[in-house]
């Protein structure tokens, strides 16, 4: 597999060796081996799959600590542009973030350290998301950020009417530049 280190900094996208023959294809999606050796040694303990239409926009979310997750993020039909917002205080891409478009095509994967809010939007006619998380689905410590954050200044590709929207997800708050989401390891030294 072959790993590309993005501007910010743990973000890592991971493009799997595809080995195709008359058959169809064959890769490995997952190795706890490689992964440990080219991107990071997380312990994955969920696995998640979901399954959304055109349009569908689900994040930004993140759960606070002591239940921060790690995510690895795969798209095994379809297609969806994949976003990550560094929230790590101190960290000097804080608020800044990363967009990735997965798809059944690419094949590409995206790992989200912990610190992160995460959210994809669906660009097919429909997409199967597949993710591993570090750490277990905690609702009480679940946040979100609003997907429209002047701040963020994300770009979701598909015009605004075609966003759908969970009814929480309307009502997430905005950035807050002076909120302190997650406490850097810097900081505490
Ligand atoms: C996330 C999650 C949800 N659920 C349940 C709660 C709820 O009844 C139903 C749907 O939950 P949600 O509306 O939160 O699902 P969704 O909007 O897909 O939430 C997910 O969005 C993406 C972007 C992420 O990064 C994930 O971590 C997660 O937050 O599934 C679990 O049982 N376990 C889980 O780990």
């Amino acid at each position: 597999m072959e790993v590309e280190y993005t501007e910010i900094e743990g973000l890592v996208i991971i493009r799997p060796e595809i080995y195709r023959d008359e058959r169809g294809y064959f890769f490995e999606s997952f190795s706890q081996r490689e992964f440990e050796e080219k991107v990071s040694k997380t312990q994955f303990v969920q696995d998640n799959e979901s399954r959304s239409s055109y349009g569908v926009l689900r994040g930004l979310h993140f759960q606070k600590n002591p239940f921060a997750q790690a995510k690895l993020i795969r798209v095994i039909s379809g297609k969806v542009l994949d976003v990550a917002v560094d929230l790590r205080h101190n960290s000097p891409t804080f608020g800044k973030h990363v967009s990735v478009e997965l798809s059944e095509e690419n094949k590409q994967q995206v790992f989200i350290p912990r610190g992160f809010a995460h959210g994809f939007i669906v660009l097919s006619d429909h997409a199967v998301c597949q993710y591993k998380c570090d750490n277990y689905y905690a609702p009480d410590y679940a946040e979100g950020l609003m997907w429209d954050d002047k701040q963020l200044n994300i770009n979701w590709l598909l015009p605004d009417e075609d966003i759908i929207l969970s009814e929480k997800d309307k009502n997430n708050p905005n950035f807050d530049l002076n909120s302190v989401y997650f406490e850097s390891k810097k900081s505490k030294n």
